[in-house]
Order: C-alpha cells, then sequence, then structure tokens
C-alpha cells in the first residue's frame, strides 16, 4: 500500500495457487471440487470458463497491438511505413496445452480481425478457437523454429500460472530456442502472466550471469499479467531494471519504450473478490484500465508480495481437506 509520501500506485501480486484458487472461484468451484458443491456457489459470479478466456485472449491481442509498431521499428534500420499498417506484421502465437493456450488462441483470432498476419504454433490442439482459426484459415505452424524467425513479434502463451517442473517435450525445444536469443534482432517478445519456463512464484531475478540452461535466461520484451502479477513479474521487472543499467542491448530507442514494459488484463474482479485476495488496496484507490480498454500499462506501478497463504482464509481455501 502507498505511504502518504510516496503515491506511487501498487498492484498486489498473487502466488500460483492463490491464482488458481481465485480462477476456480470466479466459476463457482473450488479445485477438486464440483460447481454445486462449493461452498461459494452462492456467492459466485459463475463465470464459464471461455468467457473469461475471452477477456483475457483480447487483453493478450490488444497488448500486441500496442507493441507492434515498436517491434518493427526495432527489427528493421530503416523507418516503417507507418501507413502500411498491421498487415505487414507477422505474429507467432505460441499456445500451451493449458488455459494458457486457450488465451492465445483467442488472441490470434482478434490479432486476424485486425488486420495482423498471425500464425498459430500449437503442437496439443484440442480447444474451441483452434476451429475458430482454422475456418479463418490462420495458418498453424509446425516448425516453431523457422515460424519465429519469419515473425516480427511472438505471443508467448505457451504457460501461466500451472506450470511447475522442468519442461516437458514438445515444448523443451521453443523454450530452449527462447533462451538462446537473448539479443536482438529477435521477434519482439510479449509474455503472458509469466515469461514461459520461470517458476512462477519466485520473484527473484537470479544471477547476473544466468547460466545457459536456467529458464530465466529467455527474457521476454513485455509481460501482461492477467488479474494480477504473479512473483514471477517482480522477477521480470528487475530484470529489465538490471538490463537497463547495462546500457540496453542495442535496439532502437522507439522499441526501447516499450521493451521491459508491464501490462495488466484480465478485468474480471468484483470488489468482494479483490478484497478476499488482498488485492482491494490498488483496485479501491486506482483502477489502472481507462474507459474500454482491456489493458494498462502498469510499467511505473510497484509491486507488492502476495499475501501470506495464513492471511484472509486462503490456507484453507487453496486446499480443501480432500483435494490434497
Ligand atoms: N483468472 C485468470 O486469471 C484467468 C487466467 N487464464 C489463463 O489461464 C492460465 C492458467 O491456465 P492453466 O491453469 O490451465 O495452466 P497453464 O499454465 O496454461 O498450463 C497448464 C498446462 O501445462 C502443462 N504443464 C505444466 N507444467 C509443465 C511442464 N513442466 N512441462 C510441460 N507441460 C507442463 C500442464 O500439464 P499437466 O501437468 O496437467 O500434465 C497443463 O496441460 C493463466 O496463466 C492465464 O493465462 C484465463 O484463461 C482464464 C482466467
Amino acid at each position: 500500500m502507498s505511504s502518504t509520501a510516496d503515491t506511487t500506485p501498487t498492484l498486489r501480486m498473487l502466488r500460483a495457487a492463490q491464482a488458481q484458487q481465485l480462477d476456480a472461484e470466479l466459476m463457482a468451484a473450488r479445485p477438486g471440487e464440483s460447481a454445486e458443491a462449493s461452498p461459494d456457489h452462492a456467492l459466485s459470479p459463475h463465470y464459464v470458463l471461455p468467457q473469461l478466456m475471452e477477456l483475457a485472449g483480447i487483453a493478450c491481442a490488444e497488448v500486441v497491438g500496442h507493441c507492434a509498431a515498436a517491434a518493427v521499428r526495432g527489427l528493421v534500420d530503416d523507418p516503417v511505413d507507418d501507413r502500411a499498417g498491421p498487415a505487414v506484421i507477422r505474429v507467432l502465437v505460441a499456445c500451451g496445452p493449458g488455459n494458457q493456450g486457450g488465451d492465445g488462441l483467442v488472441a490470434a483470432r482478434h490479432l486476424h480481425h485486425m488486420g495482423f498476419r498471425p500464425t498459430v504454433w500449437y503442437p496439443k490442439p484440442g480447444r474451441n478457437p483452434y476451429f475458430q482459426l482454422r475456418d479463418l484459415e490462420v495458418p498453424f505452424a509446425t516448425d516453431f523454429a523457422s515460424a519465429y524467425d519469419a515473425s516480427e513479434l511472438l505471443l508467448d502463451t505457451l504457460f501461466g500460472f500451472s506450470f511447475s517442473g522442468a519442461v516437458r517435450a514438445p515444448f523443451d525445444q521453443p523454450l530452449a530456442l527462447l533462451r538462446d536469443r537473448t539479443r536482438a534482432p529477435r521477434p519482439f517478445t510479449v509474455s503472458v502472466d509469466v515469461p514461459s519456463g520461470w517458476p512462477v512464484d519466485d520473484g527473484d531475478v537470479g544471477p547476473a550471469d544466468v547460466d545457459a540452461d536456467d529458464p530465466r535466461r529467455f527474457l521476454p520484451d513485455a509481460l501482461l499479467s492477467l488479474t494480477a502479477p504473479k512473483p514471477a513479474a517482480a522477477a521480470f521487472v528487475a530484470a529489465w531494471a538490471r538490463q537497463r543499467s547495462r546500457g540496453g542491448d542495442g535496439a532502437s530507442a522507439q522499441a526501447d519504450g516499450l521493451r521491459g514494459s508491464h501490462w495488466l488484463g484480465g478485468r474480471f474482479l468484483s470488489r468482494r473478490l479483490a478484497r478476499a485476495y488482498g488485492l482491494d488496496d490498488a483496485a479501491a484507490s486506482a483502477v489502472p484500465f481507462a474507459g474500454a480498454s482491456q489493458s494498462a500499462n502498469v510499467t511505473a506501478w510497484r509491486l507488492a508480495p502476495a499475501l501470506p497463504a495464513s492471511a484472509h482464509g486462503l490456507a484453507e481455501r487453496a486446499a480443501p481437506p480432500h483435494a490434497q
């Protein structure tokens, strides 16, 4: 919470278990419970997953739109003709096997309608937006590396707040490539919730020279947090602060304006739910979203640590006895 001397607005973070619990409460069920069995059933806003995914996906597309001009300027030597519009921008949308991958599919649909040229890498197809993309004739790539090299921008929707452990195939190869491509020129990269492969609950930026296998070698250019930042967002912010103090990576000044930018999306929360998760200190005093916008640039916002699990009864809420 801001002190009287310091008016920097603050966003409270959520750890992975809290984010999963909140996700379930939005949809009227606790992890491992049917909706009807949940004591929160009566109070729940009863969202259904496709609604939340639609809001998350349009926020992803909006942030890509904000970053796109900077992405192109950062990759070419000559000034880009702004009149060319989004049709010149090829966006690779990398979709993982979980709900975050679904956000990516929705984003790809919006990007198509916004006039961009999305290509989707989705090695484990299964969710409905996949068929919508097929209907729109959005191309699907089978080889991640060549699609990456052919793109101006990457939307990383591989893994979100439920990622854990060492990455498994077939996602190990793209993450290895992202770790290897640490410098421009490379596609301007927007990650969602967590830079894919990073530990979700670790806010530590790591050593100054992370070794070749450390997932934190992959440093996206922008991060979009959904609902609330996770501790990995604090590591992302700190990694960019360190990058800037080293003097950047030689990319153009225009692109640098959005490199290291942090965004918030996911306009789902009521005051009641925000309060239950300790998010109301920021939400009550300064809502970052403007008008109809589904995303907000929160780069200048301070990130406050997540509440301890014992606060607001979250320990019991996050782990009902039968779900151990
Ligand atoms: N309220 C909100 O904020 C909303 C958030 N939303 C979005 O949902 C995201 C969270 O979605 P999520 O819970 O489905 O998890 P996510 O991170 O996409 O991946 C899980 C998948 O990854 C797999 N997997 C895990 N570890 C792995 C490994 N090491 N190597 C390989 N695979 C691994 C795992 O496989 P499993 O372990 O189950 O076999 C499972 O298939 C969240 O970040 C946000 O983007 C919106 O859609 C809705 C509203």
